[in-house]
């Protein structure tokens, strides 16, 4: 692992809030019923705020402290008895703007009782409660809390809840993560480029970095880049049928390529490839052979996929276009989280999918509704490599 050990500050993005459209209300914890309360989430949201409503830290009623950013202690289940319209922040238009130095690592340090302290992450819209648990090989909440956690009404919001842990058989560390319905996948791609800022803000890392991570689906190896995205070594994909796994008819390579499969009446064709978490990429169906993605209706016909008969761990499904040999568009239903706005592990899916059908080469753009990822299966190692951005969201505290 290459580490560089920087001084005890951090820049940080923060947040532009335009269009305001919340209202946040600061205030200490006042009973136990608050504190108790799983959704009294008191999200330490840092702002970038005019000057004319900046305050001082200290007057600020507050358990957790910035030095240099406004923070609030937002109660979500007290939005409707706001009382200081002064505060007013976006939640629908957020975006990272210049970075500022603030110390974070009291933050993250943190280990209050009955509080769980994260960073909330995405990667191209697919979003992520980050937990540090480095001290202890057993996660810090269960599945049902994820499964609270997640909830995008009543939690804090998430695709998933994802764990770092110290490392096994001489990796740097472990990443384990539940899905937002608590099932816990082996692996996540977008995650473990969130996984990998993570680390280098917990580590006051900077610069290039690259760990070594261990993960249901093996070695995982993400690298930070220069320019701050992170480049991942996901490791071969497997496409022997029953190791995906799929009960789908292979071919003589053992592997399901260009399969029928038959869902609601219509017969998709598909290949499976896992990349230590199943994937079913169809690039058309017998009505249509080419898929224009955008006239799809995810959501009914997702399930369809992920609960069929053919895949017994229940499967991610991508839905692929293809606009040239190195340029494809991908929507997808994800198991045990929905429909997504990424999902890193099914673009390399996508891209292996499409040179065994010789539909692209091997380095491809795909884009995603959150955003464009760069895939390259490489002949040289059979490894599939991801590239792209990890950000940020905010910082909070949750009672659990
Ligand atoms: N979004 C992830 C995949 C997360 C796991 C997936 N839902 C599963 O159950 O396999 C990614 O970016 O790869």
């Amino acid at each position: 692992m290459t580490k560089t050990k920087m001084k005890n500050q951090l820049p940080f993005p923060i947040f532009d809030c335009k269009n305001a459209t919340a209202t946040l209300k600061t205030r200490r914890l006042k009973s136990n019923e608050e504190t108790k309360s799983f959704m009294a989430i008191a999200a330490a949201i840092f702002l970038s705020l005019p000057p004319q409503i900046r305050r001082s830290p200290a007057s600020i009623a507050a358990p957790f402290r910035s030095t240099s950013s406004l923070h609030f202690d937002s109660f979500r289940s007290n939005f409707s008895s706001l009382k200081n319209p002064n505060l007013r922040v976006s939640a629908s238009s957020m975006s990272i703007g210049t970075p500022e130095k603030i110390s974070t690592t009291s933050f993250l340090d943190r280990r209050e009782s009955g509080f769980l302290h994260f960073v909330k992450y995405h990667g191209l819209g697919n979003d992520f409660i980050l937990v540090d648990n480095r001290d202890s090989t057993e996660p810090r909440i269960t599945p049902e809390q994820a499964v609270k956690l997640c909830d995008r009404n009543f939690g804090i919001g998430a695709d998933g809840v994802i764990f770092a842990m110290p490392g096994v058989n001489g990796t740097d560390y472990t990443m384990r993560i539940f899905n937002s319905d608590g099932s816990e996948p082996e692996m996540c791609g977008n995650g473990v480029r969130c996984f990998a800022r993570f680390i280098a803000e917990l580590e006051n890392l900077h610069g290039k970095q690259s760990f070594t991570v261990h993960t249901g689906a093996g070695l995982i190896v993400p690298e930070i880049q220069e320019d701050g995205k992170v480049k991942v070594d996901m490791g071969e994909p497997i496409l022997k049928a029953s190791d995906v796994p799929t009960k789908l008819p292979a071919n003589k390579d053992q592997a399901a390529v260009k399969a029928d499969i038959n869902v609601d009446g219509v017969t998709w064709n598909v290949t499976c490839v896992s990349m230590g978490n199943p994937h079913c990429v169809t690039f058309g169906n017998r009505q249509s052979q080419n898929l224009t993605v955008d006239e799809l209706n995810l959501a009914a016909i997702g399930p369809k996929f992920e609960h069929h008969e053919m895949f017994p761990a229940r499967t991610n499904t991508e839905f692929v276009e293809v606009f040239s040999h190195e340029h494809l568009k991908m929507r997808v239903w994800e198991r045990g989280a929905g429909a997504t706005l990424a999902c890193g592990t099914g673009a390399c899916a996508v891209v292996v999918a499409a040179v065994l059908e010789g539909r692209a080469g091997r380095s491809c753009t795909v884009d995603l509704a959150g955003g464009p990822l760069d895939i390259e299966w490489k002949e040289e190692d059979n490894h599939v490599y991801m590239t792209g951005p990890a950000e940020v969201v905010f910082y909070g505290s949750v009672a659990v």
